[in-house]
């Protein structure tokens, strides 16, 4: 097997930190870049000094000097993201992404880029989540039409966007077990609402507080008994080390969008 050349985007982020630590110490694989905006105060720093964890041979460079790479990573934000794919598409290189708060819209171009290269895009890293999401399909089927269900997640203070995009893609999963289409049965606010909730509803709730690094809870209500399914991250080396995992089995894969449970063969 040939090391897997790495490059991440945001390298300066949270999880960028994580993914130049995770590309550094997972076997097979080489950080061979660490991209920052050109505004950005890191550019020619060894990225040793940010973090010690993380290879002592790479710099900070911009985002647009890729070379010497073979699977380029971002988790970023979505207009941070759409142009690190325009940058893949031009150059041939696959990606592996895992920027959430993405719309329609930007769901629409990772699917004509994955025309042209290989990508995994993926709302959550974990094997748990990932697991998860097949859990939870069991469960709402289970259980009869009398059944509600809701999702809790929680993270750290600095998030932006909300709900998650695990708890959505838990809402997603649901939904798809149960025949619904997930836009028309998700519930994010009632707090205008005066009447009782119906049964084909999707509720989502959100914490954000401290430096939680993210909780999901799919709850399935009915009289008498409750299920509730939650898993816990304790720490961003888990996506990162995910992500690091998913971009070498992406290295020789032909063009198309693939997920983590394509990874992790969960399908
Ligand atoms: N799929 C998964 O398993 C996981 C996904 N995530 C997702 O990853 C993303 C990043 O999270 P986190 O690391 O906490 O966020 P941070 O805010 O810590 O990092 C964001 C990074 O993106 C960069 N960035 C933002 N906008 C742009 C832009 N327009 N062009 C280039 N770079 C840009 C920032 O650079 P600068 O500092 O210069 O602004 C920074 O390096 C989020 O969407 C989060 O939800 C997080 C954890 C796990
Ligand atoms: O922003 C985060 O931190 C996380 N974001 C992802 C999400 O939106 O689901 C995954 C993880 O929970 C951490």
């Amino acid at each position: 097997m040939t090391t897997n050349r790495i490059g991440v985007f945001g390298a300066n982020g949270r999880m960028g930190l994580a993914l130049l630590e995770a590309a550094t110490i997972k076997e097979q694989t080489q950080l061979t870049g660490a991209y920052v905006r050109s505004s950005s105060s890191l550019l020619g720093i060894n990225v040793n000094q940010v973090n010690s964890a993380a290879d002592n041979s790479v710099s900070f460079s911009e985002e647009t000097t890729i070379d010497n790479v073979d699977v380029l990573i971002d988790f970023t934000l979505p207009a941070g993201m759409k142009n690190h794919l325009k940058t893949a598409v031009a150059q041939k290189i696959p990606m592996v992404i895992g920027t959430t708060g993405l719309t329609s819209d930007d769901m629409a171009l990772l699917h004509d880029a994955a025309k042209h290269i290989p990508i995994v895009f993926a709302r959550n890293y974990s094997v748990g989540v990932n697991v998860l999401l097949n859990l939870v399909q069991t469960a709402a089927t289970k259980f009869g039409d009398d059944l509600d269900i809701e999702i809790f997640e929680a993270h750290h203070r600095h998030k932006i966007d909300a709900p998650s995009g695990t708890a959505l893609a838990i809402g997603e999963s649901i939904a798809q077990a149960k025949g619904w289409d997930h836009d028309e049965v998700a519930v994010y606010d009632r707090s205008q609402v005066e009447t009782a909730k119906s049964q084909n509803e999707i509720g989502y709730s959100v914490l954000r507080g401290g430096d939680i690094v993210g909780e999901h809870t799919a709850y399935f209500a009915t009289m008498g008994e409750r299920l509730e399914l939650t898993h816990k991250a304790s720490s961003r080396m888990t996506f990162a080390l995910g992500a690091v995992r998913a971009a070498s089995w992406l290295k020789n894969k032909p063009v198309g969008l693939y997920d983590m449970q394509d990874v992790l063969d969960l399908k």
